[in-house]
């Protein structure tokens, strides 16, 4: 696997990947990467002809400086995962390197950037659509593969592709989760034991939401009882729990396919996302 860390050093590296025209696929992280993380690489590599994943800690799209400062960061284990999960190149860019100085472009996206996520985490997505669009025009890949968990950032990317024309296949993977049905996340290393057991309410509470309102629940009512329930378990700021179209994002009052179980909260100071579908024949499950 080659490690690159000069923006020079990219395009040479990446032309000898692909040599005469193969598929190559790219897998964008922030690095602390888990088994959610070697799934993309998977499924890059059933796609592509070669992957290259990029490690890149982003400040534009950290609203808050605490949560930049202790994100996890684990490059050695996590060039070592890559490699073992067949990744053909990983290039880590500086801060600098993206945003040198002058730098004074950001991509903001309308609409289905601007609830849940958008709202909570102001100037978020606008982080998220530029990096990602630098990353994808950087590298050129023909595929690139975003979480599920992520799935508002999912939707937002699909956009960008689409409004921009970059040419790249925008895929998505399902979330991979722990045994206990947490959805894995590189915030998952900051919480405590005892957070981390309670944690698992999140799922759990957007699973009985689901299988409410698959039954014929009312929404509103619902959505209530997941954010109660989700207090009562120990978690303190409940951003949202909201059922949504699964493509434009907006609130439904009702269901309507193809729909989606959003959830953002926290616990022990660790915000924490997931996100369920929901089909009228139900059984929640992952
Ligand atoms: N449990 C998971 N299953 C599938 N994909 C995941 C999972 N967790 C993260 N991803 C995807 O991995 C890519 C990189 O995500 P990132 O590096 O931010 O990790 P993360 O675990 O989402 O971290 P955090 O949510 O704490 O920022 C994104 O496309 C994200 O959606
Ligand atoms: C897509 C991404 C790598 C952009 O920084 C990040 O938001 C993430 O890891 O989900
Ligand atoms: N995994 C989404 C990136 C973020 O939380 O900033």
């Amino acid at each position: 696997m080659q490690i690159i860390r000069e923006l020079q050093g990219l395009k040479p590296a990446v032309a000898a990947l692909r040599g005469a025209g193969d598929t190559l696929a790219l897998v964008p992280t922030m690095g602390a990467l888990h088994d959610g993380h070697l799934a993309l690489v998977a499924e890059a590599r059933k796609h592509a002809a070669r992957v290259t994943a990029t490690i890149f800690v982003n400040p534009l799209q950290f609203n808050d400086p605490g949560d930049l400062a202790r994100y996890p960061r684990t490059e050695e284990a996590d060039l070592a995962r890559l490699e073992a999960a067949g990744c053909d190149l990983v290039w880590l860019p500086t801060p600098a390197q993206l945003y040198p100085d002058g730098f004074a472009t950001s991509i903001s996206v309308r609409g289905v950037s601007e609830r849940w996520e958008g709202e909570h985490r102001p100037g978020h997505f606008d982080g998220v659509a530029t990096v990602v669009a630098k990353l994808l025009l950087a590298v050129r890949p023909t595929h690139a593969i975003f979480g599920e968990k992520d799935w508002q950032q999912l939707a937002v990317i699909r956009r960008v592709e689409a409004d921009l024309g970059m040419g790249v296949a925008i895929l998505g993977q399902p979330t991979v989760r722990e045994a206990d049905g947490l959805a894995m996340s590189s915030r998952n290393a900051l919480l405590s034991p005892e957070h981390r057991a309670e944690a698992v309410a999140l799922p759990a509470a957007l699973q009985a939401a689901g299988k409410e309102i698959a039954a014929g629940g009312a929404v509103g009512p619902a959505l209530e009882r997941a954010k109660a329930t989700l207090r009562a378990e120990g978690f303190s700021d409940v951003d949202y729990v909201a059922l949504v179209d699964a493509d434009s994002l907006e609130p439904l009052e009702s269901p309507r396919e193809p729909m989606r179980l959003l959830a953002a909260a926290s616990i022990g100071g660790v915000r924490l996302i997931d996100n369920i579908p929901v089909t009228s024949e139900q059984q929640v499950g992952w």
